[in-house]
């Protein structure tokens, strides 16, 4: 019934490479790269190996098949989450590769939505850094489970184990060393220095890549015993061991069992099958993480973490089932092998030839090309005219979609991502109006002007944004109503740079950006209630309707826990949509409770979205539409929006208005020496508030034998123990709240005030009031007056 008990492949797995770079969004050119820990390069082998492609992708020559937008080649980086479908070991494998910049976190979140497991890659130098902490929440949230894959151990610096640690301490999981690497002796030369070889702790044997073969597509396994007579590294291999058996039996009863019957209490005795089975049990209750490692662009360790990826990582059918909520606030779960179809469109690619292609997960059931669908969302009917498998840019037409499965569904007009789709004669999923669950979309923190080259370019240019928005819901489109002018908002520099490559490039249209500016938001000081009626003739039929709305804010995020009333939207508001009607009032013609409902609904979002004072969307408010006057046939459900939208407006302006500007999370990592000046600069000059210091070691551990300590095992790393290795000193890491306005220009002022040597990364946590005087001030710079 399932597809993957009839296709050759066994168990469809979805994957996800994540893990991060240390971001920075405010920075000087060329700045991308820097902290990427291998995610493409990864894949790139993960292809070759699978017979995907012939050769291997170079991100660094930009020729990646995952990587395949202009914008990315020529950045090396990865903006847009490709998916391709490959087999390993008779497996199907759904891969998805994420971007590790800050800026694309809507990318990572689409992706982690609809993932049955995910792998980490984390640099071997710099460990766990602060994207892959936002990501690894990220992957929390939906519960996913996961592998860490820690890469790039060529490089001078590696060190396994403190990244181990730092899964331990920073990510807040269990790490279970499952590999070994074995590292060649610091008198080779330059070329063999570094990885050489995988000790294989749950089948005790050496991996090692036939030299003979530049692409290492040939590896052998020996027993360890055979393989080596280096001491040290048989007694850590008998440590590591040893502490995986442990760790599983503290889990797993019946490794505890084996212990004791079959192995005669010898660690080194335990079934090497029945330990990939408690590993997978414990990966699959996110109870622990298997840890492998490697050096992807060295092509080393990418064959062992695919089998990895096939023995720990869940298939769907091992996954919960889909958590659906309906319109009247009930939830339930739907089975994967229910027949009704359910789907979630996770993600809209404009495509020049094909139009706009919805990549969608099916939760349950099967689409089918021609079939009706129905969106709940939009509450449309859309029509499937071709269905897609993808293989990164290439594409295969299938003629079903089973569940578990990921793919492409061209045709679909209205379809945003984020959206349920069922089947068309679903009345059940469609009267209860069934919704999979919303993408949540990180606030904007930047905007931009987009100025068409001339008045006949206008129009192609609203077109091309309208698509960019319906691909990527982190952007936001409007007209500024006093000077007429286009604006965008973004997650960061970068992410609005690519807006602006993608309109020349992708669109050919010609628009000039402006200067980038801060996204403020909105919100009252004091509770207000206004009353609204809309009343237009649309298309020569008369359109009416009434309501009112009454506002109050929400102080602070205790007080909006307290609030059970409505639900909570994306911009932090809680709303009530309230559509009680008097007792004389009838419902529109053909018009269900849900659609009324939803009706208000959006009045009340597209309300919201532009505030008083300068036109930014409203935060932090309690709103509730209530009152609602219908005139027999002349009430539709656009003038119920447009009346709920129209109240929300007159409410906002009586309810004492003021501008909120976004806060940031920034950590600066520096050297001891330079934490004076850096303190006193982020809490006096940037009026910042410092929350704490703390050092990226102390919190860890040292290298030495205290492993016991930790209660992990984490083996040694002796190249750490020599005095010359460049790249890895402890660090001091300042934890600040910070403005985002006062961090403009902070990535230079940082190297001046280290010499160079401090880092930081920096997120968006919310939104704070600000003094009158700098209101003005920003009122002024915005509109110029
Ligand atoms: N020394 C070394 N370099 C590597 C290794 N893997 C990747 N790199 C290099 O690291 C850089 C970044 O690699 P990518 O694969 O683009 O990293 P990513 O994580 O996909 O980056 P984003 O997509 O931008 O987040 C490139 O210059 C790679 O050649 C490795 O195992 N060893």
């Amino acid at each position: 019934m399932l597809r993957y008990i009839t296709t050759p492949f066994r168990k469809p797995s979805t994957i996800k490479l994540k893990a991060d770079s240390l971001v920075r969004p405010i920075k000087v050119p060329c700045q991308y790269k820097t902290y990427a820990t291998g995610k493409t390069t990864t894949t790139e082998r993960m292809l070759y190996y699978a017979g995907v492609t012939k050769r291997i992708g170079d991100i660094d020559d930009g020729d990646t098949v995952m990587d395949y937008l202009a914008a990315e080649r020529e950045r090396g980086i990865t903006i847009n989450s490709a998916a391709i479908t490959f087999g390993w070991r008779g497996h199907r494998i759904n891969l998805i590769d994420t971007p590790g910049h800050v800026d694309f976190t809507m990318e990572v979140e689409r992706a982690v939505r609809v993932l049955d497991g995910a792998v980490t890659v984390l640099d071997g130098v710099a460990g766990v850094e602060a994207q892959t902490e936002t990501v690894w929440k990220q992957a929390d949230k939906y519960e996913i489970p996961r592998i860490a894959f820690v890469n790039k151990l060529d490089r001078t610096g590696a060190a396994f184990g403190k990244a181990v640690r730092e899964i331990w301490k920073k990510l807040r999981t269990r790490p279970l060393v499952v590999q070994l690497p074995v590292l060649s002796s610091e008198s080779m030369d330059q070329q063999h220095k570094g990885l050489r070889a995988v000790v294989d702790l749950v089948t005790m044997e050496m991996i090692q890549w036939d030299e003979a073969h530049a692409d290492r597509s040939v590896l052998n396994r020996m027993p360890l015993k055979d393989a080596t007579t280096d001491d040290a590294l048989l007694q850590e291999a008998v440590k590591g061991r040893t502490a995986l058996v442990e760790a599983l039996a503290e889990m797993d009863d019946a490794i505890v069992e084996i212990f004791f019957d079959q192995a005669d209490g010898d660690h080194m005795r335990v079934d090497a099958d029945a330990l990939k089975a408690a590993i997978r049990r414990a990966t699959l209750a996110n109870t622990a993480v298997p840890v492998l490692c490697g050096a992807a662009f060295k092509n080393l360790g990418v064959q062992p973490l695919l089998d990895a990826v096939i023995d720990y990582l869940p298939s769907p059918l091992d996954r919960p089932s889909a958590m659906v909520t309906y319109s009247n606030g009930k939830t339930a779960l739907i089975p994967v092998n229910d027949s009704h179809m359910c789907a979630l469109a996770f993600k809209v690619v404009h495509d020049a030839k094909r139009g706009p292609m919805v990549y969608v997960k099916v939760y349950s059931g099967k689409i089918n090309t021609r079939m009706t669908l129905f969106n709940t969302s939009t509450r449309s009917k859309e029509r499937v005219n071709k269905l897609l498998q993808m293989y990164a840019k290439d594409v295969e037409e299938i003629p079903s979609l089973a569940a578990g499965n990921i793919g492409v569904i061209v045709g679909l007009k209205d379809t945003r991502t984020g959206d349920t789709l069922v089947q068309s004669n679903d009345t059940n999923a469609i009267k209860k109006g069934l919704q999979l669950g919303n993408i949540e979309v990180p606030s904007p923190a930047f905007f931009s002007a987009v100025e068409p080259a001339s008045v006949s370019e206008e129009e192609a240019v609203t077109n091309a944004l309208k698509s960019l928005v319906r691909e990527d819901p982190s952007l936001k489109v409007w007209t500024d109503e006093e000077s007429g002018q286009l604006l965008v908002s973004g997650m960061g520099e970068l992410h609005l740079e690519i807006v602006k490559d993608r309109l020349l490039n992708d669109f050919k249209v010609k628009a000039e950006m402006g200067k980038m500016r801060i996204s403020y938001r909105e919100t009252c000081q004091s509770d207000a209630d206004a009353s609204a009626a809309y009343d237009k003739e649309v298309m020569g039929k008369r359109a009416r309707a009434a309501c009112r709305v009454e506002i109050s804010p929400i102080h602070d995020d205790a007080e909006q826990q307290a609030l059970q009333e409505g639900w909570i939207a994306d911009s932090g508001n809680r709303l009530v949509a309230d559509m009680a009607l008097e007792d004389d009032q009838v419902a529109p013609a053909d018009s269900s409770p849900e659609d009324m409902k939803q009706a208000m609904q959006n009045g009340l979002l597209a309300g919201l979205a532009r505030g008083a004072v300068l036109g930014f969307p409203l935060t932090k408010l309690k709103v509730k539409a209530y009152g609602l006057q219908t005139f027999g046939s002349e009430t539709t459900l656009g003038a119920i929006s447009a009346c709920v939208s129209n109240a929300v407006y007159e409410a906002v302006q009586k309810a004492n208005p003021c501008l909120l500007e976004p806060m940031m999370e920034v950590h600066t990592e520096v050297n001891e020496n330079h934490i004076g000046t850096v303190v006193s600069d982020l809490s006096g000059t940037r009026r910042g508030h410092v929350i704490g210091l703390e050092s990226s070691s102390s919190s860890l551990g040292s290298d030495g034998d205290n492993t016991e300590n930790l209660q992990v095992y984490a083996p040694q790393d002796p190249l750490l123990a020599t005095s010359d290795v460049d790249g890895y000193k402890p660090k001091q890491v300042i934890k600040a709240h910070v403005p985002l306005s006062s961090m403009l220009g902070y990535s230079s002022a940082l190297r001046s005030l280290t010499g160079g040597s401090g880092s930081f990364s920096m997120r968006v946590i919310g939104y704070g009031e600000m003094s009158k005087d700098r209101e003005r001030s920003v009122i002024s710079e915005i509109k110029g007056y």
